[in-house]
């Protein structure tokens, strides 16, 4: 792999237009491979990507080449995909189809399936799975804004890739322990649902502990089906799992003392499958609350919070209330409790 090489964002979204454009600022050659609707913006405006540290790059459209055209992958050197979990077994045909056997391709997803999912479809390749901590909002026509702090970890292997994707102001770094990490990150993904029902920013959510405590029963409930199943999990802040929810359930003063030191987030911020809900596109909830229901089933332990939450998720996707409140859910988990919900 070249010193300057050539990265195909495959799902130009949030994750893909900011880590796609930091890096073409860092001196990549990068493609976006898109929609027409996200990418006609940037070819109407250029990339504009800020974030809560004050980070402020613009992009000229030239910069970047912009692609609907999955012949955007011929050439690549590296596919970052960056589609929702729904959309990967399609991305990987596309891949299969038309990237060189060579190109190294990194999951940039959330979830603990997706680089398995690539691998199937990609026999012989070098699939990496990857981490991302930090989460990115669209912020208008061409613009995305990084709402809160933490750097990408992919898994180990051969080459430096993570010395090649490593520009200003992203850092990227490979890890053996990708499979625990990726685990990690879903027990704390699995308020994506909860912020996505309670229809308000991850900051104002956090700040009320009627919403932490819910996070933490269903984060406990989550690391009982994991200690069950036998397997490992790693945070991604430096906080370990285990404490999380006891720190949740921490008078709010006390908690955002402690938050504060771990990790750094914006009054923008919002989970992706909030900004999912609110566009009505069908949501990652199977790969998440649905990972730990059947691993639960499998174990028997029993998971009535990330059953109910699933459920209102699903009722939301197909036009249901979204804007629900703390109370509202805990009566939809007694529901489950009884044998109803799901
Ligand atoms: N947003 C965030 O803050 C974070 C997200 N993540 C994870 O990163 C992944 C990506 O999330 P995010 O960036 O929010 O997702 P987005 O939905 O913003 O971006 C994905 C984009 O890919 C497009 N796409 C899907 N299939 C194709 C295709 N075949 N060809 C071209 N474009 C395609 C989608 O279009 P369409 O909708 O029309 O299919 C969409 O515009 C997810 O797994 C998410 O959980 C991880 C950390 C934080
Ligand atoms: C918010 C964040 C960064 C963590 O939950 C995320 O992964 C997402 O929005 O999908």
């Amino acid at each position: 792999m070249p010193g300057s090489s050539h990265i195909v964002v495959a799902g130009a979204g949030s994750i893909g237009c900011f880590v796609g454009g930091l890096m073409a600022a860092g001196g990549h050659r990068v493609t976006l491979l898109g929609r027409a609707r996200i990418l006609d913006d940037i070819r109407a405006q250029g990339l504009h990507l800020t974030d809560f540290a004050g980070l402020d790059v613009r992009l000229p459209a030239d910069r970047l080449a912009l692609t609907e055209d999955p012949a955007g992958l011929t050439g690549a050197d590296v596919v970052l995909v960056t589609v929702k979990t729904p959309a990967t077994p399609d991305m990987a045909r596309l891949i299969a189809d038309h990237a060189p056997p060579v190109a190294v391709v990194v999951s940039l997803q959330n979830g603990v399936e997706n680089a398995d999912l690539l691998r199937a479809a990609l026999p012989g390749r070098d699939v990496r799975a990857g981490m991302v901590p930090f989460n990115v909002v669209p912020a208008g026509p061409g613009r995305w804004h990084r709402a809160s702090s933490g750097d990408i970890v992919i898994g180990a292997g051969q080459g430096g890739l993570a010395g090649l994707l490593s520009v200003n102001g992203l850092p990227v770094s490979e890890s053996p322990e990708i499979a625990a990490i990726q685990w990690g990150k879903l027990l704390m993904n699995l308020n994506n649902a909860l912020n996505a029902l309670s229809g308000l920013p991850l900051r104002a959510q956090l700040m009320d502990r009627d919403w932490r405590r819910l996070m933490a029963d269903q984060m406990a409930e989550a690391l009982a089906v994991l200690a069950a199943a036998g397997i490992p999990a790693k945070p991604a802040t430096p906080i370990p799992l285990w404490l999380t929810p006891r720190l949740l359930c921490l008078p709010t003063f006390l908690f955002a003392r402690i938050a504060a030191r771990a990790l750094t987030i914006d009054a923008e911020a919002r989970s992706s499958m909030a900004h999912d809900l609110m566009q009505r596109r069908p949501t990652e909830i199977d790969s998440l609350q649905g990972r730990i229901i059947a691993l639960g089933a499998r174990h028997g332990v029993p998971t009535p919070i990330c059953r109910a939450v699933a459920g209102l998720v699903r009722r939301a996707e197909s036009g249901g209330p979204a804007c629900l409140g703390v109370g509202e859910i805990r009566a939809a988990i007694s529901g489950d409790e009884g044998g109803k919900a799901d």
